[in-house]
């Protein structure tokens, strides 16, 4: 058996896990690229529906390719009756991740992967549909609604805010949803692509990969971080509270959410696009605390830590402006997020081995198995 090598370090950081065509994070003088286009680029000149169709199939869209795969997104936006029911069972106290997680498995029970050459369809269907389940079971759940999910707008990011907010979106809220789903759609090896990868390289369906990619995107130090920023924000009533706060918390030790990133270690070149749409949105509704509260917290963690923030400190505010309720931030990262996993399953199906590192080994000595009544102590796993 061939030695395997002990990685220094915890988290795998540093360490190539595999080849990618789709991105590059943090390489020196291109903060980020979808398949050789940055991302700022791509936000300031192109829809989400240009990027998915970039991601998934390879090359940007041509003017009729793009009329074609909006027309596909359109019409695979209804949610199955059976899907509908099964949403109606969950209560308004599930967190809305847990919600995705459910639907997306629910949806693969109903319209299963029999062979990968259906991958590009159902690509289509899981970007399409997302929202709706979101929003079927929020506006059910919450307001005893059952929404129509087909609308008559044209771009995902249109379609979404309505179903989100049961009210025609405007231009801006509809622009700043585009360029946040452009900005959340890809970033190479993260935690929840990798799951989608792990689960991919097994040859498992593609429902199954999105289903564990959202469990992983679901905790606060990857996706929920955009939620846990809003909830911390929101306690602080002005800019010198939100000084006093953050070195308080800082002392204290706790982890302020929103800032830090694994592989960035100067700046998140997406929270300058977020931001500047963050400072226009609070400029729109006339804010005048949560915006001057967020720079605060920001320049207390530069200056004292040299900590930046990440995507998702930024969104946490234009979100909030645009009322799309707090414990929606995450799922909105999903519903983006969903093309990068699924072009990294495809790459990872097309170029496969079952992803299976080694662990290093630091139990007990081999020993035997004492009989049961003989058998003292306590268990030392909590
Ligand atoms: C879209 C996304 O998923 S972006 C990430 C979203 N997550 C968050 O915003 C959660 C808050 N941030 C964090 O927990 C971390 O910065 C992570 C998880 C993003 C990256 O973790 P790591 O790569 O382990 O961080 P890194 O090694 O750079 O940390 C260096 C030091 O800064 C500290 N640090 C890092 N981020 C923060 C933070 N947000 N608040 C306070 N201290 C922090 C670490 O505790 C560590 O301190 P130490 O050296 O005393 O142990
Ligand atoms: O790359 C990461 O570790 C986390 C991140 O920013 C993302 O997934 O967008």
């Amino acid at each position: 058996m061939a030695e395997a090598k002990v990685l220094s370090g915890a988290g795998l950081r540093g360490q190539v896990a595999g080849k990618t065509a789709l991105c590059t994070v943090g390489k020196e003088g291109a903060g980020l690229t979808y398949r050789g286009y940055d991302v700022r680029e791509l936000a300031e000149h192109c829809s989400f529906e240009e990027v998915a169709y970039l991601l998934l199939k390879g090359e940007l869209p041509t003017q009729s390719q793009l009329n074609h795969y909006q027309e596909q997104l359109r019409l695979q936006r209804e949610l199955p009756r059976a899907l509908r029911l099964a949403l109606e069972q969950l209560p308004a106290s599930a967190h809305p991740m847990d919600v995705l997680r459910t639907g997306v498995s629910v949806l693969g029970t109903l319209e299963p992967e029999h062979s990968f050459t259906q991958q590009q369809d159902i690509a289509v269907r899981l970007v399409a549909i997302l929202p709706a389940i979101l929003c079927y079971w929020y506006q059910y759940s919450h307001f005893g609604k059952r929404i129509n999910t087909q609308t008559d707008e044209k771009t995902l990011a249109g379609h979404f805010l309505r179903l989100m907010l049961d009210k025609k979106p405007s231009e801006l809220h509809t622009k700043v949803m585009n360029v946040s789903l452009i900005l959340y759609a890809e970033h190479e090896f993260n935690a929840s692509t990798f799951t989608a990868r792990v689960c991919a390289s097994t040859l498992s369906d593609l429902y199954s990969c999105v289903t564990a990619a959202i469990g992983s995107l679901r905790g606060p130090l990857h996706g929920g971080a955009n939620e846990a920023a809003m909830a911390m924000i929101s306690k602080f009533k002005d800019p010198q509270d939100a000084v006093d706060g953050t070195l308080k918390m800082l002392a204290n030790k706790d982890l302020i959410m929103g800032f830090g990133h694994a592989i960035y270690k100067e700046f998140d070149p997406r929270n300058e696009v977020i931001k500047a749409w963050s400072r226009r949105l609070s400029e729109d509704t006339g804010d005048e605390t949560l915006f001057p509260i967020s720079e605060a917290i920001a320049q207390v963690m530069w200056d004292e830590k040299k900590l930046f923030p990440n995507a998702d400190f930024f969104h946490a505010s234009a979100y909030n402006f645009m009322n799309i309720p707090t414990p929606l931030f995450t799922p909105i990262f999903v519903c983006s997020r969903v093309t990068g996993w699924m072009a990294h399953v495809f790459e990872q199906r097309a170029d496969n081995r079952i992803i299976r590192p080694s662990a290093e080994y630091t139990g007990a000595e081999q020993r035997t198995v004492t009989p049961i009544a003989q058998r003292e102590g306590v268990a030392s796993v909590k």
